[in-house]
């Protein structure tokens, strides 16, 4: 493909990611994904200069632009060599009109900024929510250990006891080690959420919001396969992913719990007061994942945060009434938005005079509210809000 070729393929499949979000289509990845499968003359180098485009036109346009060519051109606006390649050329963009607008700069649509700002999230904080993440794994402690294991590249040790750090775009899901389940790939920030339930072998551990189980599978190390965990779910299809998981990670302990949406406590009735930890991994906006998925936040909007806001809350009187006396409730989001973090946990402990907070003491982080937030610039994690509860006795 000629330089040109590959901008106007870029515009092409921006204009289908600009659609997806409108709609609530296809993410990013998979739109690349698909495209690379129906033009199978890219070459590798052709890939990567594509997904690099496309990538940092996503980046670089707060609101969602009106299409792919406005965000191209916003995107190539300082770079006086790309700019150059809309010259109408054979499969290149056309020549620039003169009374074309460029889509905007930014981090995100003006009302999530100012929402951002209002949690504390503004400067160089907001900036780094759009960088580019490295690739984290956990190594598996019932089949491996982070002293001893063999992988094709060293990695950084991290904080968290099992976490070694790689170079964004490390390709690990293609290491032996990845597909023998010794290692699984699990963002720094989200081993340290784990870390907050403190799982202890022989416990009663229920994972209410577990999806394809990343937290699960490190429960089910950290109880070192004994005791009772349910990874509990109400999307099959995310559940579904989760028992071939747990196989290829030796986490033969690990029981599914399919639940019906606003009926969660018929299905776990039985752990009804019995639960000596449950894990709230709830639903969220994802403001603190931008770096894997930068076009979430063009999908967003106020009603939905209000939403997420309500699941969130009902979740955590549903995980209250599972745990018994004594026993302690770990509440996770991936978002910074304080709505969904602080402010739920604020409002739980004022309606729930048994409850209380019981610090983190997490070597990173920051106190925020009664819980801990992990920021992608403080902490060089995905953006967390965790806070640990404890019931009296
Ligand atoms: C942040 S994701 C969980 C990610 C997962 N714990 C992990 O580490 O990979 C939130 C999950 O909550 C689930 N969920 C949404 N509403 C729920 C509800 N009412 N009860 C239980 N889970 C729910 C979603 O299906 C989604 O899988």
């Amino acid at each position: 493909m000629t330089p040109a070729a590959r901008v106007q393929s870029a515009i092409e499949i921006l204009d289908q990611v600009i659609e997806a979000a409108r709609s609530n289509g296809a993410p990013a990845d998979r739109i690349l994904a698909d495209w690379f499968r129906a033009h199978r003359f890219a070459g590798s180098k052709d890939k990567r200069a594509v997904r690099e485009l496309v990538y940092g036109a996503i980046r670089d346009c707060g609101p969602l632009p009106a299409s792919g060519r406005a965000a191209m051109l916003h995107f190539t606006a300082g770079d006086e060599t790309l700019r150059a390649l809309f010259d109408g050329s054979n499969y290149g963009p056309a020549a620039v009109g003169s009374t074309e607008r460029p889509a905007v700069g930014g981090i995100a649509p003006n009302w999530l900024v100012k929402s951002l700002a209002a949690s504390g999230i503004a400067g160089d904080e907001a900036k780094a929510l759009l960088g580019r993440a490295p690739l984290d794994l956990r190594v598996n402690t019932l089949k491996a250990d982070r002293e001893t294991i063999e992988l094709p590249e060293a990695g950084e040790a991290l904080a968290a006891p099992q976490a070694l750090r790689f170079p964004s775009g490390t390709q690990a899901d293609q290491w032996a080690a990845y597909r023998d389940g010794l290692a699984e790939v699990q963002d720094h920030g989200s081993q340290w959420a784990c870390a907050a339930v403190n799982a202890q072998p022989g416990e009663t551990v229920i994972d209410l919001c577990a999806g394809a189980g990343g937290k699960t599978l490190a429960l089910a190390a950290a109880m070192d396969n004994r005791g009772t965990l349910v990874a509990a779910d109400t999307d099959k299809r995310r559940l579904g992913n989760l028992p071939p998981r747990a196989e290829r990670a030796g986490a033969g302990m690990i029981e599914t719990l399919l639940l019906d949406p606003v009926k969660e406590l018929d299905a776990l009735a039985t752990f009804h007061g019995k639960a000596d930890a449950v894990l709230v991994d709830a639903p969220c906006s994802g403001t603190g994942t931008w770096r894997r998925n930068p076009e979430a936040r063009w999908r967003l909007d106020p009603k939905q945060i209000e939403r997420y806001a309500e699941t969130q809350a009902r979740l955590l009187d549903v995980a209250a009434q599972l745990v018994r006396s004594g026993g302690r409730l770990v509440y996770v989001t991936c978002s910074l938005l304080d709505v969904e973090g602080k402010d739920r946990i604020t409002a739980f402990l004022a309606a729930n005079s048994q409850w209380s907070a019981s610090p983190l003491n997490f070597p990173l982080g920051r106190p925020h509210g009664d819980g801990t937030r992990l920021t992608p610039f403080h902490d060089g994690t995905d953006g967390f809000f965790i806070a640990r509860l404890e019931l009296a006795c």
